[in-house]
């Protein structure tokens, strides 16, 4: 965390209660040191490894980024060659779990996904002999080198189960993985069945850079606390998949494309807008963070992809006419400006890819795909010093009550 962020307040986000003050949502607790990614709130900034994400998103691929994140240094041609041949070798899945994606076609895939997860896991020899080990707490040099290949597998194989599930629930026969593909590319194969062309593998990969990590939000903060008990690596990331799934998380990229189709015309943005800063009223999708309160440095670089896309193939439904108006009345809204309200990455990062043919409901699922890397990391950087995670709530319920058996009441 940078200075700058250490001086947000929280101010009205403090709740009374009898034992004391509530620190409501744990807004600005600190849970652990961190060397994987910060966040400059104030200024908008965010670095993976002390890396700017525009670099990053200019210069690198995927799996360049995922070895930063997970070794903490850019890999050298030799490092980047044998960790991508790693990943491609560890892509498939048990027919078990391949069983379990299908058998959950119909559902959205956010839960095949954390289902599929903790399947895989089950059949992992590696994370069974690794929690195994993190039970009688041995973490050594051997179990370190174990834990690594956990998280490669779980990078790998987290494309190939929404893939799956992509082809399934379109009544498709799934396609293997194929190793002469880059990760990016390698999933719309899997997805699509062709060779992707180039503006969508771009597209995929830019969305993957850019989901990588992002410090401790919910889902994160979720596969910690799972992992601070000893559970298995596959059960924390599978945890952390059902917490990203909330709209007010992960799932409000979904959302946000949803709304503007809906919304469908960008003269309607004003009401919208407007009904947003009622009381009760429905929240924005893919609007306000709790860490940025300034625009979202990932939402403007999605935002200028969207552009580029839109320009060159149009615009047909409107979601970035719809977008672009609702963005200029948030900006110029007091209600948003007094709340240091602005689009976050969910705002934008959904356009292209719509129009690009991949359905909405796959926004977040794809959001894992990337993520993954970012959970596993942070799993790793904990287990160096591990402590459960155990807070306190303050009881205001009754005591000693005397029991009253049920024929009585
Ligand atoms: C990848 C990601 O997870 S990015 C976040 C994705 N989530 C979304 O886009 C969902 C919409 N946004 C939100 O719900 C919130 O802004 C969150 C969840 C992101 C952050 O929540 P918090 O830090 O708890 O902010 P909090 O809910 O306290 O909001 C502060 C104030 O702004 C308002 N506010 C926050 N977001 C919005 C919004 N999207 N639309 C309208 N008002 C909003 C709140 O109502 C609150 O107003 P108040 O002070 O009058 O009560
Ligand atoms: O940091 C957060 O709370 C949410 C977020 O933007 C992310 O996980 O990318």
């Amino acid at each position: 965390m940078s200075e700058q962020t250490v001086q947000i307040k929280t101010a009205g986000k403090i709740l009374q209660s009898p034992c004391g003050p509530i620190i409501h949502g744990l807004e600005d607790v600190l849970i652990k040191s961190t060397s994987i990614s910060d966040i400059d709130g104030e200024k908008g900034i965010l670095w993976y490894r002390g890396y700017r994400i525009e670099d990053l998103a200019r210069h690198s691929t995927y799996e360049e980024v995922a070895y930063l994140i997970l070794y903490g240094k850019l890999p050298n041609k030799k490092e980047l060659e044998d960790f991508t041949n790693r990943l491609k070798t560890y892509r498939d899945l048990n027919s078990a779990t391949i069983e379990i994606i299908k058998n959950l076609s119909k559902a959205h895939p956010m839960f095949a996904i954390e289902s599929a997860v903790a399947a895989e896991g089950a059949f992992d020899e590696d994370n069974l002999k690794l929690a195994e080990a993190l039970k009688v707490g041995r973490y050594k040099a051997e179990e370190k080198e174990l834990a690594y290949r956990v998280a490669e597998k779980l990078i790998a194989k987290m494309p190939t189960i929404v893939a799956y599930h992509y082809r399934f629930s379109r009544g498709l026969d799934i396609i293997r993985p194929r190793r002469d593909l880059s990760h990016a590319a390698n999933f719309l194969y899997m997805m699509f069945g062709k060779d992707p062309d180039p503006l969508a593998t771009k597209g995929i990969e830019l969305y993957l850079i850019l989901h990588a990590d992002h410090e401790v939000p919910a889902s994160t903060f979720t596969a910690h606390v799972v992992a601070s008990t000893l559970s298995d690596m596959y059960s924390a990331v599978a945890a952390a998949v059902a917490a990203l799934k909330g709209p007010l998380h992960g799932g409000a990229n979904e959302m946000a494309v949803r709304g503007y189709l809906e919304i469908g015309d960008p003269s309607k943005a004003k009401e919208v807008v407007e009904a947003a800063t009622k009381p009760g009223g429905p929240k924005l999708m893919g609007v306000g963070h709790r860490v940025y309160k300034a625009y979202d440095p990932r939402a403007k670089i999605f935002k200028e992809f969207s552009r580029e896309y839109v320009t060159k193939f149009g615009d047909p439904k409107k979601i970035f006419a719809v977008a672009s108006a609702i963005e200029q009345e948030i900006l110029n809204h007091p209600y948003f400006q007094q709340r240091r309200l602005f689009p976050n990455v969910d705002f934008w990062s959904g356009i292209a890819f719509y129009y690009m043919g991949i359905p909405y409901e796959y926004f977040t699922p794809i959001f894992a795909v990337s993520r993954v890397v970012g959970w596993v990391a942070h799993i790793l950087e904990y287990w160096e010093n591990n402590r459960i995670f155990r807070p306190r709530a303050c009881y205001v319920g009754p005591h000693d009550l005397q029991y009253i058996p049920i024929e009585q009441r």
